[in-house]
């Protein structure tokens, strides 16, 4: 494996009764910017915290480069981890929080000092080395954080949800933000978010998990065109998840059209049960016996020239090969 090369082996959490991850194999190469995404208490969390070594592992190993960290001290795994808490010492400028790990380290003044400045620098934090927590907006606070998790010249970057408390505005800001600094860094970050569209924006590598096991690894592209599971359709959100033929098929509802369609075409037809004007798209909904209900996402001009209405029988078609088998779950 190369530097910067992360492998989680059979990795486990059990808290008593729950198990909280549930044997994971994972490989995240160098330089990878990584999602994980999953619905509230699927296990994020608990791995990220396992890979910083800030919970003990239950069961499985964590390779980084060509070392076992799994039972390493967090200083000791070449690792740094951003809460969701940004967890400043509010007693301390900004200057001594971002240098604060390297006095722990036993590193001289001059050189916590030098060392902090630049990675102030990187994140755009050097006008304000003199002011205390408390005297920054959220956004800042945020970024000494992050100062704080680089100083020690991590080989990954762990970021548990840290979008999540800032506005919507500064959300897009600071993500972009990331994005480039990984970038420039070269090294991995892996980001836990709720969010598809965060995950989808930033991600080489997104990984889906459900239930303290992961669902799918894969490319933004790989997680959204072909879902392997029907909980992934629905959760990257989009698809159609149908049974057809005896099987579970996803279809992108923005495939789906109204009418017949040609001879090699899938057509199924139904009530259609909702009609909803979304500004450029318009969203119609056809229950489709036992199919399933079916979601079309229209251009509006195409839903003008064949419109329908509520409580209509009408036919929706889409082209086979925008048809995915599903595992069955
Ligand atoms: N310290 C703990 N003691 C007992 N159970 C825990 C503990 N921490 C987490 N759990 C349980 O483990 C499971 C996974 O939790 P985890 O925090 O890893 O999930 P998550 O995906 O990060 O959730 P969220 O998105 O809500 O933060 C949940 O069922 C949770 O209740």
């Amino acid at each position: 494996m190369a530097p910067g090369d992360l492998e989680l082996v059979k990795l486990t959490k059990r808290y008593g009764a729950t198990t909280a991850v549930d044997a994971i194999d994972l490989r995240v190469p160098a330089g990878t910017y990584c999602c994980f995404l999953g619905p509230s208490g699927c296990g994020k969390s608990s791995t990220m915290r396992m890979i910083a070594g800030h919970e003990s592992a239950s069961g499985g190993d964590i390779i980084l480069g060509a070392n076992n960290v799994t039972d390493l001290p967090p200083a000791r795994r070449g690792t740094a981890m951003m809460f969701q808490s940004y967890a400043l010492f509010p007693h301390l400028t900004v200057l001594d929080n971002v240098a604060f790990s390297l006095k722990m380290k036993g590193a001289s003044k001059d050189e916590r000092y030098r060392k902090a400045r630049a990675v102030m620098e990187l994140v755009d934090l050097a006008r304000f080395e003199a002011r205390m927590p408390a005297q920054l907006s959220g956004g800042q606070q945020q970024r000494v954080a992050l100062a704080r998790a680089l100083v020690t010249d991590p080989g990954i970057l762990l970021l548990d949800e840290p979008l999540s408390a800032l506005d919507p505005f500064l959300r897009l800001r600071v993500r972009t933000e990331l994005k480039r600094l990984q970038r420039e860094l070269g090294i991995s970050f892996l980001h836990v978010t709720h969010g598809q569209d965060e995950a989808m924006a930033l991600a080489d590598l997104v990984v889906i998990m459900r239930d303290g096991r992961i669902e799918q690894a894969g490319s933004p592209q790989d997680v959204f065109h072909r879902p392997a599971t029907g909980f992934v359709a629905r959760f990257m959100g989009g698809h159609n998840v149908l049974q057809l033929d005896g099987r579970p098929v996803s279809v992108r509802a923005d495939r789906v059209r109204i009418g017949e369609g040609s001879a090699d075409a899938r057509s199924v037809s139904g009530e259609v049960r909702g009609v909803e004007y979304g500004g450029a798209t318009v969203t119609v909904v056809v229950h489709a016996g036992d199919a399933g209900e079916i979601t079309a996402v229209i251009p509006e001009e195409q839903f003008n020239a064949t419109p329908a209405e509520l409580g209509q029988t009408r036919a929706v078609h889409w082209s086979r090969g925008d048809e995915f088998v599903l595992e069955a779950a």
